[in-house]
C-alpha cells in the first residue's frame, strides 16, 4: 500500500519510541451489582509503549471491548489505576478527559461512517466538533485523505465505496485531530483477507510515519501476526500472556508464541526420537549460515532434519527446525550419550534457540 505523500499531523513530540505511554496497574472493572455482578477486567496488569503496534487478543468475552475503551474513558474503571500519557484517567475532571479524547482516534469494526456525508465531510466532522477555521479544517482533511490513499473520493458518499475504502475513511477521521494514540476495535473483521492485510500495512505505515502507537484488539491470529509489535492475550478479564511478539515467538513457555509459530512435531516423531531431537529456531537471516555441517564436523555426529517450518512474523522471518543427531559412524564415540547439550550451546552462541525436545 502506497499511503499518499503527506508527512501529516504531529510527529510524537513529547517523548522516546518505546517508553511508557498507557499503563495499567491492577486495572478491574465490574458491570452490574450484586449477584447480576459482571467482573469483565480482573486485575489487568500491562504497559503499551510509545510507538507500538499492541495487539490485544482473546476469544469472545475476554474482555477485550472493556479494556480498550477505558484507555478514553468511554468505560470507566472499578479498581486500580490506569495512566495514559502521564494521566491518571479515572482522576482527571471531564474537561480534561474531553481535551484527552481529542489525543486518542479510535477506528470500528463497522466503519460508523455518516451516509449523507461524503468522505471529505465524514473526515471534517471531529473538526467542525471543535470549532476549527474552515481553512484550516479543508487543508488537514485533504492531507490524512491523502495519507489514506483516498485523494481520487474524497468527494464520495459510503454507500460508493468498498469496505477497505470506507475503513481508510474511519482511519483519516480518527488521525484528522493528530492525536498520539489511535485505538482500533476489531477494525478489519468485517473485510476479507487481502483488504485486511491492506488495512494493516496502512496502519503499520501510519505508526512508522507519524509515531502514533496503536492499540488493536482482535480475535484473529493472523492480525497479530502481521501487524503487531507486542501483544497481549485476555483470558476471563486476566492477561494470560504479553510481550513483544518477538520474544513471545522466542519463548517455549508463551502460549501466544506457540499459537503464533506452533511448534509443530507430532508426539510419534518425538516418542520415536526421544533423546536425540533438537528444536533450533533462527531469526532472520541466521539460517542461511552452514550451522549443520559445521556441528557435523565440530561434533562427529550425523544431522537429520525430521520438519522444518518457517513464517514472517512481526515482520521478521523465523524458521524453526527439528533435528536428529545421530552418532557418525566412525566420528563421535558411539557408546556415548549424543551431545545435545553442547550442541544446543554452540547454536546459542551463534544467536539461534536451540533445546533439546
Ligand atoms: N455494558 C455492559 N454491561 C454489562 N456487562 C457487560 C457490559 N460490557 C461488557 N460486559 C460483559 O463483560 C464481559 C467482557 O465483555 P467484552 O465486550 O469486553 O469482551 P470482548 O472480549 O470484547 O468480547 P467480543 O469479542 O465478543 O466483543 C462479558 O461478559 C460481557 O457480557
Amino acid at each position: 500500500m502506497t499511503a499518499g505523500t503527506a508527512s501529516t499531523g504531529r510527529a510524537d513530540d513529547a517523548g522516546a519510541a518505546g517508553e511508557p505511554l498507557i499503563e495499567f496497574d491492577r486495572v478491574t472493572k465490574s458491570f452490574g451489582t450484586g449477584p447480576e455482578q459482571v467482573t469483565a477486567l480482573n486485575g489487568v496488569s500491562l504497559t503499551v509503549g510509545r510507538g507500538d503496534i499492541h495487539a490485544v487478543i482473546g476469544r469472545s468475552g475476554a474482555g477485550k471491548s472493556t479494556l480498550i475503551r477505558t484507555i478514553n474513558g468511554l468505560t470507566g474503571i472499578s479498581g486500580g489505576r490506569l495512566v495514559v500519557d502521564g494521566e491518571d484517567i479515572a482522576a482527571i475532571g471531564p474537561g480534561a478527559l474531553r481535551r484527552k479524547r481529542r489525543d486518542i482516534g479510535m477506528i470500528f469494526q463497522h466503519f460508523n461512517l455518516y451516509e449523507r456525508r461524503t468522505v471529505a465531510q465524514n473526515v471534517a466532522f471531529p473538526l467542525e466538533i471543535h470549532r476549527l477555521p474552515q481553512a484550516r479544517i479543508r487543508e488537514r482533511v485533504a492531507r490524512v485523505i491523502d495519507l489514506v490513499g483516498l485523494s481520487d473520493r474524497a468527494g464520495h458518499y459510503p454507500a460508493q465505496l468498498s469496505g477497505g475504502q470506507k475503513q481508510r475513511v474511519g482511519i483519516a477521521r480518527a488521525l484528522v485531530t493528530e492525536p498520539r494514540i489511535l485505538l482500533s476495535d476489531e477494525a478489519t473483521s468485517a473485510l476479507d483477507s487481502e483488504t485486511t492485510l491492506q488495512i494493516l500495512h496502512l496502519l503499520q505505515d501510519i505508526r512508522d510515519r507519524l509515531g502514533v502507537t496503536i492499540v488493536l484488539i482482535t480475535h484473529e491470529l493472523d492480525v497479530v501476526k502481521h501487524a503487531a509489535t507486542h501483544a497481549t492475550l485476555l483470558e476471563h478479564g486476566t492477561v494470560a500472556d504479553s510481550g513483544r511478539v518477538r520474544d513471545l515467538v522466542l519463548d517455549r513457555s508463551s502460549t501466544l508464541g506457540a499459537a503464533l509459530f506452533p511448534h509443530r512435531l507430532d508426539q510419534h516423531g518425538r516418542h520415536e526420537h526421544a533423546g536425540e531431537l533438537l528444536m533450533v529456531t533462527f531469526e532472520g537471516n541466521l539460517a542461511a549460515a552452514p550451522y549443520w555441517s559445521q556441528i557435523a564436523r565440530v561434533f562427529g555426529v550425523d544431522v537429520t532434519i525430521v520438519s522444518v517450518s518457517s513464517d514472517r512474523i512481526a515482520g521478521t522471518w523465523f524458521s524453526r527446525f527439528h533435528l536428529r543427531i545421530t552418532p557418525a559412524p566412525g566420528g563421535h564415540d558411539e557408546d556415548a550419550p549424543v551431545p545435545l547439550t553442547p550442541i544446543a550451546a554452540w547454536l546459542r552462541e551463534r544467536g539461534a534457540d536451540a533445546v533439546p525436545v
